[in-house]
This record gives C-alpha cells, sequence and structure tokens, in this order.
C-alpha cells in the first residue's frame, strides 16, 4: 500500500518541478502559524482532530461534512489542533482544504505523503503550521535530516510519524522533537494498539508525542495519556458520526 500512496504523488511532483523549471514560484504564505507544539503540549490530553473524507481502509467516509461544518463541530468538541488529509486520490483529500481550516486560531497539521523539498515549499505557500514526515516513506536519514530542517526554515513544524521501535532512534537523530506514534500499520491497514503502548515507556520529557489511529472510546485515551502520551489523533470516529463535537467530548470527557 505504501508504495501506491507514493506513485499517487508523482503526478504532483512532476507539476512541481515543471512550475520551477519553467521559472514558476510557490510564494510563502506571510499569515499566522499558529504553533502546533505549544498547542499540543497540555495540560491534560490534546485533541487533534482530523478531516478525512475517505480512507483506503474504509472507503468513503464522509462526503456531506463540509470543511466549513467541520471547523465548527471540531471547536466545539475541543480540538487543540486540526490534522487535514490533502492526499487526493486514497483519502478524498485535497490541498485547498488547508485554507478553510486556518484563520481560527487553532493549528493546522497536513496530512500528507511528503518526501520531496518541493512538496515542503508547496505547504509552506499555505497557512498549515505544520506537516507530516514519515518515517517509513522518508527512509534515508539524511533526506528526514534534510526535510526537517527545511520545514523549520519555513516556519513549519515538522510532526514525524514511527511505526516500529527502530524508526525511534532514527527520527530523534534526524532532530525531530513531535513524534507521532501509527497504531495503523500503513502497509497492511491493520490496527493495534499496542504499538504505542510498546513505544511510549521511550519518551522524553523534551519530546511531545501523538498517538494516532484507531482511537474510538474514552477508555484508551485514559490510559494511554495515563502512559505518557500528550495528544490524540481522532479521524474516522469522528468524521463517521452525524454530530463530531460530541463526539469529541464523549471521547474526552
Ligand atoms: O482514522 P483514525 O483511525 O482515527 O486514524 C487517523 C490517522 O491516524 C490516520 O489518518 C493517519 C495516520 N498517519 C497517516 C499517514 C497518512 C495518512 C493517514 C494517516
Amino acid at each position: 500500500m505504501l508504495d501506491k500512496f507514493m506513485q499517487a504523488k508523482a503526478g504532483e511532483l512532476k507539476a512541481l518541478r515543471e512550475l520551477k523549471a519553467g521559472g514558476g514560484t510557490l510564494e510563502e504564505y506571510q499569515g499566522p502559524r499558529p504553533g502546533f507544539r505549544e498547542a499540543v503540549a497540555g495540560p491534560g490530553p490534546a485533541i487533534i482532530a482530523e478531516y478525512k473524507r475517505s480512507s483506503p481502509s474504509r472507503g468513503v467516509i464522509n462526503e456531506e461534512l463540509s470543511p466549513q461544518k467541520a471547523v465548527q463541530e471540531f471547536m466545539s468538541g475541543g480540538a487543540a489542533a486540526f490534522s487535514v488529509l490533502t492526499e487526493e486520490e486514497y483519502f478524498g483529500g485535497r490541498i485547498e482544504y488547508l485554507e478553510e481550516f486556518a484563520g481560527h486560531g487553532v493549528p493546522v497539521l497536513r496530512k500528507d505523503f511528503i518526501f520531496d523539498y518541493l512538496q515542503v515549499e508547496q505547504t509552506a505557500a499555505t497557512p498549515a503550521s505544520a506537516l507530516l514526515l514519515i518515517a517509513r516513506v522518508v527512509k534515508d536519514l539524511g533526506l528526514l535530516s534534510d526535510l526537517i530542517r527545511v520545514s523549520r526554515i519555513h516556519n513549519l513544524e515538522p510532526v514525524v510519524e514511527i511505526f516500529a521501535p527502530r524508526e525511534l532512534d532514527m527520527v530523534r537523530q534526524a532532530g525531530a522533537d513531535i513524534i507521532m506514534v501509527n497504531n495503523r500499520d500503513l502497509d497492511r491497514l491493520t490496527v493495534d494498539l499496542d504499538m504505542s503502548r510498546n513505544l511510549v515507556p521511550q519518551k522524553k520529557p523534551q519530546e511531545v508525542w501523538i498517538c494516532a489511529s484507531g482511537i474510538d472510546n474514552s477508555a484508551q485515551v485514559d490510559e494511554l495519556y495515563g502512559l505518557g502520551f500528550d495528544a490524540f489523533l481522532i479521524g474516522t470516529s469522528i468524521m463517521s458520526c452525524d454530530q463530531p463535537g460530541e463526539k469529541l467530548k464523549e471521547l474526552f470527557p
């Protein structure tokens, strides 16, 4: 599955390269980017509410909920940050959604498959505060370090996703300080919260850790917050119900 996700970015990357080669530029967004790390670092468990219209494991989740309505719902549910899927083919996302979620004083994380500097520049042209880098996608330590550095130069906070214990060392060496543990195997799409349970004892005090995928009840949040996670990223369980705000209140009473 991972290869397919990366292949799906080929067209967009080609267009970005052509734009650059033709002397075109990506104008950097100059407006405010509310701090992502600051918003999710606590106190208390922070909610990162995700706008995900479809997914490869579920197919269409919700195409009725508009970005505007989602903003209202997520804010009423107490979201500290928004995560917005911009990947088009498998997740029904659009890069334009970032603009719709920005401007509410809540930081926005761009969720996509990013492995090239041009995609970082492309993100810098949007009002996103943060962008996702996935260890399994970037793989190379040198490249990951550079993408982290370039993101910061553009005032974007890199959130680095890990899925296996051995990836933790690599992302730390690359300079990551916001670490997301994905409970979903991006290749097979199976979810196992043990991934989070097993990794979190290694968290260092200066790091912010986010637990992502498969969270749909408050007992899970309680347990994993107790184990040390700072924030929880919730997508499917809020997107698949009529009132995401109410669902968030249930998850974070
Ligand atoms: O819908 P869930 O089970 O709440 O999971 C959300 C989130 O973890 C998931 O969307 C995600 C985590 N990492 C990613 C990387 C790419 C695409 C999507 C993701």
